[in-house]
């Protein structure tokens, strides 16, 4: 087994693993008259990779949104669980005593009604599906605007390098360097962001988020668009954030293959709905996702074979334009 040593912990809860850190209870939300999510229970596990899958449409954005505070649902309820003294708690500082109740060692976060820079700085940090860094700033610097909520001075006094501003930022940076080694970063590290691969951008907002120290990471499909070789790539560098540095993960993914390896837990949605919960293996054998899953299959087939006739007939008019002029 790999092992490393960090001088920091990248992770953000002290919570016992296995036990519950955010509970789901029976959401809904609806954009006008669409149903997006419907009564949606889920349980994720402290050190689980905790996937949530299902076809387009299905909900799995809206339901993250709804985590991170982008979105606040109509019915029931979002907690978040930490242990107290843990890192995640002592970010909140001033900011928790609105949403908090205090349970023995453990601490009680309801997340519903919180906007998103709340629930970040309880711990609870994400990635976006489409990349949301700053393409004109080195890799460094991005990953060290991920430290924002953990600073005491303004990131401007930090960049100008003056005073406390130039202790604070050595510190930091510390901790930025051991995401830099995890993520494999060194080669890339003062390059523009801007300027990288596709699929190293990905890995550079896998490593924003987690300078942050987060409790629980969500990662919104980190492998769209990527090609085979740079999907189990991410795959890859996900397990080493969840093996060496022990973060609660969840991930969010379209495609059913590539989680089933990785995922502790699989939470499949269809049409808003939650129609099955488990491992892996419980999962690829559930009647109800394997219809989801295939249904949405044919669909696929049947506007693939819908776009190949209307190539057909439009290559067919061109041909015979051509031959009338
Ligand atoms: N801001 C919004 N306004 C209106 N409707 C929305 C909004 N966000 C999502 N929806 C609708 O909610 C439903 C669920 O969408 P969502 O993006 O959560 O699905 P998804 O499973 O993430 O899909 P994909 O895999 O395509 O990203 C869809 O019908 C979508 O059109």
């Amino acid at each position: 087994m790999l092992t490393r040593a960090y001088q920091h912990s990248l992770r953000g809860s002290h919570l016992p693993a296995g036990q519950p850190l955010l509970e789901v209870d029976n959401i809904s939300l609806r954009f006008g008259g669409v149903k997006a999510l419907r009564d949606i229970s889920i349980t994720v596990s402290e050190g689980d990779i905790h996937a949530i899958i299902g076809p387009n449409g299905a909900g799995k954005s809206s339901l993250l949104n709804c985590i991170s505070g982008l979105y606040h649902p109509q019915e029931g309820e979002i907690r978040l669980h930490t242990a107290a003294g843990s890192g995640a708690t002592e970010a909140v500082g001033a900011h928790r005593a609105d949403a908090e109740r205090a349970d023995g060692p453990v601490r009680t976060h309801t997340l519903t009604k919180l906007p998103p820079y709340k629930i970040a700085r309880l711990g609870v940090a994400r990635s976006f599906q489409n990349i949301e860094l700053f393409s004109a700033m080195t890799v460094l610097e991005n990953l060290m605007l991920g430290r924002h909520i953990h600073m005491k001075k303004g990131v401007l006094s930090s960049m100008l390098w003056v005073g406390p501003a130039r202790r604070q930022e050595i510190e930091h940076r510390q901790l930025v360097e051991e995401v830099i080694d995890l993520l494999q970063l060194q080669a890339v590290r003062n390059t523009h962001v801007g300027a990288l691969a596709y699929g190293v951008q990905k890995r550079v907002e896998l490593g924003r988020a987690l300078c942050l120290q987060p409790a629980l990471l969500l990662l919104d499909e980190p492998m769209a668009g990527m090609n085979a070789e740079e999907k189990e790539d991410m795959a890859r560098y996900i397990l080493d954030v969840h093996e060496l540095a022990h973060v609660s993960v969840v991930l969010i993914e379209h495609d059913m293959n590539v989680v089933m390896d990785i995922s502790d837990q699989v939470s499949v949605l269809d049409f808003g709905a939650k129609i099955a919960d488990g491992t892996p293996d419980e999962v690829k054998a559930d009647p109800a996702v394997i219809e989801a899953y295939l249904g949405a299959e044919d669909e696929d087939a049947e506007v693939q074979e819908a776009v190949a006739l209307m190539e057909e007939q439009v290559a067919q008019d061109a041909a015979e334009e051509e031959n009338r002029g």
